[in-house]
Formats: structure tokens, C-alpha cells, sequence
């Protein structure tokens, strides 16, 4: 259920936000913030409101936003209590079939990653596979916290971008 970009401008508030307040997990406040100033002449012109609403959080703001993120395999993937978007993300990076000596590890090392930083780990699942997020996760726990954090809100943006992709057409598409 592609829309283009015409009708996403001429959604009502309500529609707007039910389509797409989950591009930013849990950050529906950003689909509500952005509604004002459509319309958009474009996908990548939506997707430039939301990283300009993003960068201008001060960086308690930004910290917030990594911790409305779920753990790549954590309690929420366990208990079926994952959006759909995370749930087929982290199933996309076969998150939701580890095996118990892959699971510890995550397990551990997202403890000990959330202990250092006070913010979970985010990555762009969808961009990665399971050896690549293993090894990013304890390379990265190593960083500074404001690299760190600046990392988070990069991988929030490349999952933002691509849950709009599944929403929006693209611009190349609009365009036909
Ligand atoms: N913690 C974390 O990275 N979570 C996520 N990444 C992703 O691609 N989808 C998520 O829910």
C-alpha cells in the first residue's frame, strides 16, 4: 500500500499520523511535528522535515529517542511485544532465530552497552546481518558516549528512511 506523496500531503492530521508514526520507533510526536509543514514535494523532502526535527532535539531529546528503541533480540522480541516494523526488521536479520550461544552474547554485550551509555544499542537491521550487528555491537561499545550517541541517530534515520520507503512512494516512482 504505496501512496504517493500528493495524497500523503492531503491526509488529515489523524491519517497522517497513523501512517506514519512509526517511522521514528515509538516517536509518534515526530509524524505529529512534521504534519505541520507539508505539504512535501517529495519523499526525501518528508524524510528531510523528520532528520531536521531530529538534528534540532537538544541531546537529552536525542537520547530519548534511542531509548524509545527496543533490543535487537531482547525481552520485547522473547514476549511478542515488537512493532510490526521492528518485528520484521529484526526478523529480516534473523534476530528471532539465534542460537543460545549467539543469544547470550546479544544479551550481554546489550546490557553492557546500555550500562556504559544509559541508551540501548540501534542499528539499522535491515542493513545488516546477525555477524555484522555481533560485531558492531562490541566494537561499539568501546566508542565515546557523544560518538555513540550521534551513531544511534544516524541508524535511526536509515531505519526511518526505509519504513518510509514501505509507506511512501519513492521519488523516482512519483515521477512515472
Ligand atoms: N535496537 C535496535 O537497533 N532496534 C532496531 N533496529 C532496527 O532496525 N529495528 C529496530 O527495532
Amino acid at each position: 500500500m504505496n501512496m504517493d506523496i500528493a495524497t500523503v500531503n492531503a491526509l488529515t492530521y489523524e491519517d497522517f499520523v497513523n501512517l506514519l508514526g512509526n517511522v521514528v520507533e515509538k516517536c509518534p510526536i515526530i509524524a505529529a511535528a512534521v504534519w505541520s509543514v507539508r505539504p512535501f514535494l517529495t519523499l526525501t523532502a518528508l524524510e528531510a522535515a523528520i532528520c531536521e526535527f531530529i538534528d534540532a532535539l537538544p541531546e537529552s531529546g536525542k537520547e530519548g529517542l534511542l531509548r524509545c528503541h527496543p533490543d535487537l533480540a531482547g525481552r520485547d522480541l522473547q514476549s511478542g511485544t515488537l512493532t510490526r516494523e521492528s518485528r520484521e526488521e529484526q526478523a529480516g536479520a534473523g534476530m528471532d532465530a539465534l542460537n543460545s550461544a549467539d543469544a547470550s552474547r546479544m544479551a550481554r554485550l546489550n546490557e553492557e552497552y546500555k550500562e556504559r551509555f544509559g541508551f540501548p544499542f540501534v542499528i539499522c537491521a535491515r542493513m545488516n546481518d546477525k555477524a555484522n550487528i555481533l560485531r558492531q555491537l562490541s566494537e561499539r561499545c568501546r566508542n565515546e558516549r557523544a560518538v555513540e550517541r550521534a551513531r544511534g541517530i544516524e541508524e535511526v534515520k536509515k531505519i526511518c528512511r526505509l519504513r518510509l520507503e514501505a509507506l511512501v512512494l519513492t521519488d523516482a516512482a512519483n515521477k512515472l
